[in-house]
Formats: structure tokens, sequence, C-alpha cells
């Protein structure tokens, strides 16, 4: 009681059907670090977090009237925490106009890297193309110099392949294809087939990858000859999910079947189980903590909600707001100024809060929480490959120190790696 309050204006995509209502468990993972930061006696003397925040469904238009409604309202807000990429678009362009740092937990838009548009813009969730040198590193890895590429012609797929192209390129891996669809993949999957395609980078949301995978099927363009990457980051079972619905011609087996070998890579969201946190929490901890959580939101089986897989990113948000404000009001105090001066346009206090969450550093429930140049989180990603239906994972990727952990399980059908192209052999 009686402390001061150090207000910040948050967006969360709770309702609605498009895009993706990730704040249904970030949000619940938030509350539970703006609890830890404020039971911190060294973090923010004197003061309370305090975060107002409201639903966007993820619709940008919304999305800014949430913004308007936090800033046109008192208290002022220090920073704005946001969610989808297409809500973040909004905002991150905006915000530069009331000088406010926008921090995401749920934004993967490549597009968002961009410091013209976003020049206060940082996000705790890795862009999409973090899969991109890890995908270059497994190419190298396998001396698999020759590859095509399926995408949906979606933004966030467009602009990934555009930074995997500049990095084949750099690699010297050819791209014999690029073959992208809007909804129906048949003639982009019979053009692979056409082009003798054998390594095949596919990127597409989870209802167009299973009408992929049917594509796959019917042109047996699976099998001892082909390797597939898919994004890691769909539902274990996704391929096994509704055919009769999404009146897919393919049988549960034959999808299998076609699934059987691919490999996936995703970022890294939840740190390793057992390692200690700046909270003090290991990652298994936080699991726990936000089971609860959602258990006590009504949620019964508390991975149901969506966004349980990127909650520790918006955990780690609340805490990198907290130790942002927290060095900002040192620094402040150093030069007899408070934080309680800033206002919407006072640049000088932005100017510090930038740089304090530009330097931000530490060991969240999510890894390392770090950004780079760009405010794009630094994340670790993992390689799995389906064998018999199920994931395994096959390792780990560090792009800051191009390290490839590898535990050595991947399997090929015969025990061969796949070639890239068709090997001619010379009659002697
Ligand atoms: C890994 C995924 C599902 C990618 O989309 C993010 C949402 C968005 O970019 O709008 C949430 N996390």
């Amino acid at each position: 009681g009686g402390e001061l309050l150090l207000n910040i204006g948050g967006i969360f995509p709770i309702h609605g059907s498009d895009g993706w209502q990730g704040g249904q468990a970030c949000q619940p993972a938030a509350m539970l670090a703006m609890h830890d930061v404020n039971n911190r006696p060294d973090l923010l003397p004197g003061y309370k977090l305090n975060l107002a925040w409201n639903d966007s469904l993820c619709e940008p238009g919304l999305g800014a009237a949430v913004m308007y409604d936090l800033l046109y309202n008192p208290p002022t807000k220090l920073m704005l925490l946001g969610g989808c990429s297409t809500v973040c678009t909004t905002i991150g362009e905006a915000a530069k106009m009331w000088n406010l740092v926008v921090l995401s937990y749920g934004s993967s838009s490549p597009a968002l890297s961009d410091r013209q548009r976003f020049p206060t813009f940082f996000r705790t969730h890795p862009s999409a193309t973090v899969h991109n040198p890890t995908r270059i590193r497994v190419m190298q890895k396998y001396n698999w110099s020759r590859v095509a590429i399926i995408q949906q012609a979606e933004e966030v797929f467009i602009s990934t392949v555009e930074d995997l192209e500049v990095r084949c390129k750099d690699a010297g891996i050819e791209i014999v294809t690029r073959q992208s669809f809007l909804t129906d993949p048949t003639d982009a999957v019979r053009n692979l087939k056409r082009q003798d395609a054998r390594i095949i980078v596919g990127l597409f949301y989870v209802n167009a990858a299973r009408r992929v995978l049917c594509e796959i099927y019917k042109n047996t363009l699976y099998g001892k000859s082909y390797v597939w990457f898919f994004i890691g980051w769909y539902e274990d079972n996704w391929f096994e999910n509704p055919l009769q619905e999404e009146n897919l011609n393919c049988t549960r087996e034959e999808m299998r079947q076609a699934a059987e070998g691919h490999m996936t890579t995703e970022a890294l969201m939840w740190n390793k189980d057992n390692e200690k946190t700046i909270s003090g929490m290991t990652a298994g901890d936080f699991r726990l903590r936000l089971n609860q959580a959602l258990i006590e939101k009504g949620y019964e089986n508390q991975s149901n909600p969506v966004g349980y897989q990127e909650a520790p990113l918006a955990y780690d948000a609340i805490w990198s707001v907290a130790l942002a404000l927290n060095k900002t009001m040192e620094r402040l105090a150093a030069v007899n100024k408070s934080i309680e001066e800033f206002t919407y346009t006072n640049k000088e206090i932005a100017a510090e809060l930038y740089k304090a969450m530009n330097a931000t550093q530490f060991l969240g429930v999510s890894g390392r929480v770090a950004f780079s140049t760009d405010g794009d989180r630094i994340a670790w990603t993992q390689i799995e490959q389906m064998i018999d239906g199920r994931y395994h994972k096959l390792g780990y990727f560090d792009v800051q120190t191009d390290n490839l952990t590898w535990f050595n399980r991947e399997q090929w059908i015969g025990g061969k790696v796949p070639q890239d192209r068709t090997i001619v052999r010379r009659q002697l």
C-alpha cells in the first residue's frame, strides 16, 4: 500500500476467430509476472507496476481503438505490451507519435524487424526468420546444396522466404524452384515433382499444411528420396486432425505415410526445465504455476488455451518492462530527474526507456532474453523429425554462436541420407 504506480498498457488477443488468440494464456502469464516483480523489494522501490489492458481480438482496428483508449485516458502509460503481428504492425507504427516503447510477446512477422517503420518496437517473440539459419545449417550438415521452396501466399511466409533466399545465396545453396499457392496447393506440389525437387522447405499455416501433405501423398513426393522441412509449431497430431471437415481426400494412414520422416524447425520458447531463472523459478516451476492460474480461469485442460506455448514470452515481457523501468529510474535519479516527469512528449525520458529496453539481458523462463538492434528476440531453435508418427528431438541451434547440438537420432529409410538431386551414374 501507499506505493506510487508505474502504469503500462497491454493489448491481448483473447476472443475473435482471426489470427492468433494467444492472449488466452499470455494474459494470465503476464499477471503472474506482475505479481512476481511487485513482490521483489529490489525492483522499482517505492513503486508498483500496474497493467491496464484490453482485448484486441487480434484485429488491428480494434487494437488501435484499445491503444487510443489506453492513451487518451489517465494515467499516462510508460510502455505498451502488444500481441499478434497484425495488431503490432498498427500499434508499433503509431507508438512513436507518443514516444512509447512497444514490447510484443506474440508477433512473428518479419516485417516488424524494420527500425524505420517501427523505431521503438521490441519483441520477446522471435521473428519467423529465426528458422532460416537453422534450415541452412541442417542442409549444410547433409551437404544439400539444391533445394526447393513451397509457400502459402501470406505476408509472414513471403517475407520469410525472401530472407531464406538471401541466406541460401550466401551459403551457395541453389533454390531450384519456389512455388506458392493461395489456398489450393495442387499445382504447386505437382510443379515440385516436375522439377525433381528432393529437399523441400514448406511454409504455410497448419490447415494448408494438411492439404499440402495430401498432395505430397498423391504425387508420391515422400519416402527415401525426399526430405521435407515443415514448421514445428503445429499441434503434435496436426496431420490426423479433421480430415473430413476439410474435405481432404486422403485417409489418416495415407497422411501418416506422407508425413513419415519430415523435419521441423521452431524457436525455443520454454527454457531447459531445471535451470533457475531471474524470478527464482525454473521453467518447470513456471509451468506448474501457469497451469494452476489457467485452471482458476476455467481452462479445465490447461494446455487448452491458445498461447500456452508462448506464455513464457509474455511472462518474460513483463520482467523486461520492470527491469527497463528500474534501470531508467536509477539513471534519472543520478541526474536529479524522475520517471514521474514522463509525458508523451518527453523525448529525453523516452530515450532513456528505449536505451534501457535495448540493453535488456537476463535469463527468463523463455531462455536468455536479449534483443538485436532491430528489437528482435535472439532465440535458440530446435530441430525435430517425425519418426513412426511421433516427433523426436534431433538437436538445437544457437545462431549467435553458430553452435549446432546434435543427438544423432535422425532416421533415413534404408539407412541412407537422401540426395538433393538425381545422381546420374556414367556407364563404364
Ligand atoms: C509461433 C506463433 C504461432 C506464430 O504466430 C504468432 C502470432 C503472430 O505472429 O501474429 C504466435 N506464435
